[in-house]
């Protein structure tokens, strides 16, 4: 049996990697009728336009908010409350609210009185910011915690709950202060561990000359956005306060062992153990898609001009990825849905000076 989209005009309220997946996740699944985008930034509007994100976008709230079926808080940590407040004063009674915020215990108590709200927060992430990051796939198989308040009414976190899953990722549900004391350790503290490590390298230039795989792999997410990484650790940090401590005491602990060889192997044992036995994210979407690669010059605004120029052919992008950028220039890889897309893609770009070439699975006889 078909059940019906569970809402039919969402906002997505900060069109960025989380909220910019979230309505691409809606629509390539169909589980919307209508995504408006409300964002800060004007350009990024355009450019959620431009890359068929959203269907309508707006810089301040207002009367548009009467449409929500659904209001998907997707901002940075420390403004979720106020743009929750800002758009229920628009919205309509029955209108539902929900947020990906990194942090739950201060949002769920800051609008423990909203109606309709139903806390939640994708465990999926990259150290990548901007719509132009956004990916369906990134949700795919993630668990997705949800944190009910005491005004949630179960059926609708039941609605929410299904929602989710027909993006393809887990629900699971857990107080706030559980979610806030689990996430302190296995993303805030990385997150500081991997702060500290990179200050390490900043003190001394030979360490970053040496600086290979290993240690790549674990500051990953020193990459991610300043401000954004800040406001995630400091809005949990009498949580995150008590992992450091346990985190200390690992390493004393280590230290120790470096004089009894068997007790670190036990330790090394436990580690490959434990690392080796993490659940694999199989993450697969968009099958064989075409795709253009497109040089660009490193100049401001070239990402929005190439999707406004495919925009007004009415050319949708799928999927986009920044490659290898360097002083001269970079390159973006752009999906299609089908080789005609391509090359009408193709021609349009290369007739005003694009260099462009086809790659992948799905090439065409360009
Ligand atoms: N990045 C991750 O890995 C990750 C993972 C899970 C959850 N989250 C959470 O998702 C939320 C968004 O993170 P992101 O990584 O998508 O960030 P992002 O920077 O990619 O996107 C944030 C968007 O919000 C807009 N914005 C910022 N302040 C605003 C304001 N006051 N009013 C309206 N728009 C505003 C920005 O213009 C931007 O488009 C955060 O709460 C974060 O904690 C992030
Ligand atoms: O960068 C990633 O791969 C992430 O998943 C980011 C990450 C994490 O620490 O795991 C970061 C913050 C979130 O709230 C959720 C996920």
């Amino acid at each position: 049996m078909v059940t019906p989209n569970p809402f039919k005009t969402v906002v997505i309220a900060g069109v960025g990697l989380i909220g910019g997946s979230v309505a691409l996740g809606l629509k390539g699944r169909f589980l919307a009728d209508k995504i408006i985008g409300y964002d800060a930034n004007p350009e990024t509007l355009k450019l959620a336009l431009a890359l068929g994100v959203i269907d309508e976008g707006y810089v301040t709230p207002g009367d548009w908010a009467q449409q929500a079926d659904l209001i998907i808080l997707a901002t940075p940590v420390g403004s979720l409350a106020r743009i929750a407040r800002d758009l229920s004063s628009h919205a309509r009674e029955d209108a539902v609210f929900t947020d990906v915020g990194s942090v739950k215990g201060k949002v769920t108590d800051l609008l423990s009185d909203l109606r309709n709200f139903v806390p939640g927060h994708p465990m999926a992430g990259s150290e990548k910011a901007g719509v132009t990051a956004a990916r369906a796939s990134l949700l795919e198989n993630a668990i997705w915690v949800l944190t009910p308040t005491a005004n949630t009414p179960l059926p609708l976190l039941n609605r929410v709950k299904q929602l989710v899953t027909k993006l393809g990722a887990n629900p699971v549900v857990m107080p706030p202060d559980a979610h806030d004391q689990l996430i302190a350790t296995i993303s805030h503290l990385p997150y500081m561990t991997a702060l500290a490590l990179t200050h390490m390298v900043a003190r001394d230039e030979r360490l970053a000359l040496l600086a290979a795989g290993g240690f790549r792999d674990i500051t990953r997410v020193a990459s991610g956005d300043p401000r954004m990484s800040r406001d995630m650790v400091i809005n949990n940090k009498e949580a995150l306060r008590e992992a450091i401590s346990r985190f200390r005491k690992e390493l004393d602990q280590l230290e120790e062992q470096l004089d009894s060889p068997e007790m670190l192997f036990e330790s090394a044992m436990e580690g490959k153990r434990t690392r080796d036995s993490l659940p694999i994210v199989k993450r697969s979407l968009i099958p064989g898609l075409f795709d253009l690669v497109v040089a660009i010059p490193d100049k401001p605004g070239e990402i929005g001009r190439i999707a406004n120029i495919l925009g007004d052919k009415g050319i949708n992008i799928k999927d986009i990825e920044v490659l290898a950028i360097r002083e001269e220039g970079g390159a973006l890889r752009l999906g299609f849905e089908t080789g005609e897309l391509l090359e009408r893609a193709h021609a349009a770009l290369n007739a005003v000076g694009y260099e462009t070439r086809p790659r992948g699975l799905g090439q065409s006889s360009l």
